[in-house]
């Protein structure tokens, strides 16, 4: 098996007739763990969506060697006001195994507990969602992660209004998960985090700036760089218009509107 998980050629990706992010183009390795980082609206959500299959490319390629994902979207995607339980939550991590209508196993039962033991929930599984704080449905969130048993595992923005100690305990359940041979890549603000725990790194201001050890990436030079770019860049920017003919280019624009909006109804 390759050791390649993910490959990027010549990747922009955007929305409705607007760039967000071009022409990114390197590998990610299997079993690795890689932060992506930079200012708002740099792209970062936009390349995981990319990865996801929810966007597609404008031009270029996302070319994807793993089994299953599991994409966890920033918190502020999530509907928490849905009537639904912890439990029922969690255990939605088994449906690319199970079918949406597959009844749990005395098996599936038992891992669901052991995750929400793992995550720090045990006891929770008939707490309505709408009861939860900020940490411990980010908490419940990886639970569910842990039982989609994926090979990729697209993080972003976990630690967005949590507490300290939650971080940490966090942090640990990814570390484990790379240590098992997964692929994790993780949207981050906290360089400081960053710095401390992740050994790779993606700089992004709409397009790469860096890409490679976290001590070479987020080196002063490299920040300045990117605000640089990021200060620079016009809103209102097409596609790469070097690169597509107009015709073509609201060809896409209306193609991938109309596929964003199938895939996000099916997520
Ligand atoms: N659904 C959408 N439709 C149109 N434009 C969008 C959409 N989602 C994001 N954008 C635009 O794409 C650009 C990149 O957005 P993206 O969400 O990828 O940034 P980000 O780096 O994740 O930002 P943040 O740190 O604020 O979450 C921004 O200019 C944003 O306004």
């Amino acid at each position: 098996m390759s050791d390649i998980c993910l490959e990027f050629k010549n990747l922009t990706l955007g929305y409705q007739g607007h760039a967000a992010i071009h022409h990114l183009s390197g590998v990610v390795e299997r079993g690795t763990l890689t932060a992506i980082v930079g200012a708002n609206g740099s792209g970062k959500s936009t390349l995981m969506k990319g990865i996801a299959g929810i966007l597609r490319p404008i031009s270029g390629t996302c070319a994807s060697h793993f089994g299953r994902l599991a994409y966890l979207p920033q918190l502020s995607e999530l509907d928490r006001s849905f009537p639904a339980r912890v439990a029922d939550l969690v255990s939605l991590g088994f449906w690319q195994r199970r079918g949406l209508l597959g009844r749990l196993t005395r098996s599936d039962r038992s891992a669901l507990s052991e995750c929400l033991a793992a995550v720090g929930l045990s006891g929770f599984e008939a707490r309505p969602l709408d009861s939860l704080s900020g940490g411990q449905m980010q908490r419940a969130l990886f639970a569910r992660t842990m039982l989609q048993d994926a090979d990729l595992i697209l993080l972003d923005e976990p630690f967005n209004a949590v507490d300290a100690r939650t971080i940490s305990d966090l942090v640990i359940l990814i570390k484990g998960w790379v240590a098992e041979g997964r692929t994790v890549l993780c949207v981050l603000h906290d360089h400081a985090l960053v710095r401390e725990h992740i050994p790779t790194t993606i700089l992004l201001a709409r397009k790469l700036v860096a890409w490679g050890a976290t001590v070479d990436v987020l080196t002063p030079e490299n920040l300045l760089r990117a605000r640089g770019f990021q200060e620079a860049w016009d809103e209102k920017a097409g596609w790469c218009d070097e690169q597509l003919p107009a015709a073509e280019h609201t060809r896409h624009s209306e193609a991938s509107a109309l596929h964003e909006k199938k895939v996000a109804a099916r997520v």
